[in-house]
């Protein structure tokens, strides 16, 4: 039998400082508090008995109306979140209007990034926005971050409710949307285990060689492909180790429903006016304005699938005595053999995990790669220079010539600080009052951390838009872009699989490929015009580019 899940988590995380009650809720006890008023009223003769409980009296009665509104602002008032008694007031942010407050200031439609860290500019950091009376704050800096995020994680490392993905399309089962009280910190812990550095190097680094292998000769076949076989090798590793099932082509069943669910968290995460006021979920999906609810609807049924027909086929495999070893059929013998703590629907929520996190981010910072080296052939020239020093042309490079190189591990970090995958992380979400730096930071405020302003903060980094490995070598060599993976209990579990995946692609592209512009039709060269997504992954569109094999190519490397 499989056991229910245990949650472990403080008590201190999951109780509000102050007790939240919904609004429409705080609108019904002043009405019903009316009624009641009126009907001891009526005993009394003071006032008619109405025809109905609520309807308004027949003829105008000042009483009645006064009544009726006094009522409501009262029940609305006491029942309010009492918040602590503050001297202090909030960090600075743009002024608001009259109930939608900062909804016109709070950075939408694309670069939401930028438009934060101008705005940091222009008012301090962090950046306080109330919008429909929820407080949101926006962090621009390494200090602020450092002070928050870092050094209170505890308090500043909870998820909003972001009903839009979770509610609607359905994906709350997913760790990174995953609130404290949701069963966080037991999953958490599972798939922290899974991707400890010791089982990456052990477990994962052989089936990481495997498919880079088919990657390079995908692309030697079709060097006009790479984009589509960056995303088939970066999804093809993660399933295999999740579920122990090969992919072999884009048309893979496993590799669509991936795709199908990175479209579900193309929309940056909690910008969404549902997310900021949850009872808009609510509205029917007919009315006007409602498209929202209709497309987070119709993203359910992936929602659901991708967790259970990889999950069922293991199931049938494991009984068949065919299944391959894979993170999730271990977690299925440890419940049956009595060793786990994990129901079935905990299993498939954490295969659907790696699944969905695992793929898109890393394929995204390759992507980025690509472009980096098209347009800074100085920094591709010197870094397969030293993959030729250090491993030579008769072999591909291997995770054992990692300590042994000293450039293209500046390479990786300057590619994720250049163009962080995830600009704006996940949405962070206090779960208690705080004061910092004399302002007043409430319980239950959504945290934007703005990672990319973090990593192109002039003062930590010059000239930031640049592509420069060489700013993290040296006596005056600049911070390591750690803040790239996110911040404090949240950090990304995932970091070390991916660096090793990143480091095994981007060496055997550059060992193998040299990419440099685009030409035109009368052959002269030309930058592409790039753009990046909103979304939890922000993605390039895709751009054209030229790929040859270097000439210097040995056929021993065993892929032509
Ligand atoms: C270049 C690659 C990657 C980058 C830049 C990246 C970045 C991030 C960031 C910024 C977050 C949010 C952290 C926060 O809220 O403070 C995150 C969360 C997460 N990442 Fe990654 N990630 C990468 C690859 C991966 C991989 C390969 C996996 C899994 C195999 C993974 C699994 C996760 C998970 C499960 C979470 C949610 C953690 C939680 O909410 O507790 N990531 N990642």
């Amino acid at each position: 039998m499989l056991l229910p899940i245990v949650t472990v988590t403080s008590p201190k995380l999951h109780a509000p400082s102050r007790p939240t009650v919904f609004w429409p809720f705080r609108f019904t006890v002043g009405l019903c508090g009316y009624i009641l008023l009126q009907r001891i009223m009526c005993l009394f003769y003071i006032l008619p008995l109405p025809k109905s409980l609520i309807v308004m009296p027949h003829s105008p009665d000042i009483l009645q109306v006064l009544g009726i509104c006094s009522c409501l602002v009262l029940g609305f008032f006491l029942l309010a979140p009492r918040r602590k008694p503050s001297s202090r007031s909030f960090p600075p942010g743009p002024p608001g209007k009259f109930l939608v407050g900062n909804l016109q200031n709070l950075p939408r439609g694309g670069s939401e990034w930028v438009k934060h860290r101008d705005l940091a500019r222009q008012y301090n950091d962090p950046v306080f926005f109330r919008v429909f009376g929820k407080p949101v704050i926006s962090i621009n800096s390494a200090a602020v971050a450092n002070d928050l995020l870092e050094g209170k994680g505890l308090l500043y490392s909870d998820r909003p409710r972001l009903p839009s993905v979770k509610e609607l399309a359905g994906y709350g089962w997913n760790l990174i949307l995953k609130s404290y009280h949701e069963g966080w910190a037991a999953h958490r812990k599972v798939v922290a285990q899974r991707l400890h550095p010791s089982i990456v190097h052990s477990q994962y680094r052989p089936v990481m060689e495997q498919e880079v292998l088919l990657f390079l000769k995908r692309l030697q076949a079709r060097p006009d492909n790479l984009f589509k076989s960056i995303k088939l090798t970066t999804g093809a590793i993660i399933v295999m180790i999740t579920y122990g099932h090969q992919v072999t082509d884009e048309a893979d069943p496993y590799i669509e429903m991936m795709e199908q669910a990175r479209a579900a968290g193309e929309k940056t995460l909690g910008a969404a006016l549902v997310d900021i006021v949850p009872f808009f979920q609510h509205i029917p999906t007919w009315f006007p304005g409602a498209a929202f609810k209709r497309h987070a609807l119709s993203r359910r049924k992936n929602a659901q699938e991708l967790r259970a027909i990889p999950y069922n086929n293991i199931k049938r495999d494991l009984a068949d005595g065919t299944a391959a070893p894979s993170i999730v059929s271990a977690l299925i013998e440890d419940v049956f053999s009595g060793a786990g703590e994990l129901t079935e629907l905990d299993i498939q929520d954490l295969g659907g995990t790696f699944y969905t996190t695992g793929a898109d981010t890393t394929a995204t910072a390759v992507i980025n790669f690509v472009l980096a080296m098209m347009l800074y052939p100085d920094v591709q020239r010197k870094a397969q220079d030293e993959l030729d020093a250090v491993v030579g042309r008769h072999r591909l490079p291997g995770f054992g010539d990692r300590e042994n190189l000293s450039y293209i591990p500046c390479v990786l970090k300057e590619l994720l600080r250049w163009r962080p995958v995830a600009p704006l992380a996940a949405p962070h979400y206090t779960t208690e009052d705080d004061e910092y730096n004399g302002w007043h930071i409430p319980a239950h405020t959504t945290v934007i951390p703005n990672i990319w302003a973090i990593l192109h903060d002039e003062e930590t980094y010059s000239d930031p838009e640049s592509f420069i490995p060489e700013r993290f070598i040296g006596a005056a060599k600049e911070a390591d872009p750690a803040f790239v993976f996110g911040f404090g209990r949240r950090v990304c579990p995932g970091r070390f699989f991916a660096d090793d995946s990143l480091f095994l692609l981007v060496a055997s592209i550059l060992h193998v490929f040299t990419i440099s512009k685009p030409r035109d039709e009368a052959g002269t060269e030309f930058e592409p015009a790039v753009t990046w997504s909103s979304g939890l992954v922000s993605v390039p569109t895709l751009f054209p580019y030229t790929l040859s094999a270097r000439q210097t190519v040995a056929p021993e490397l065993g892929f032509m």
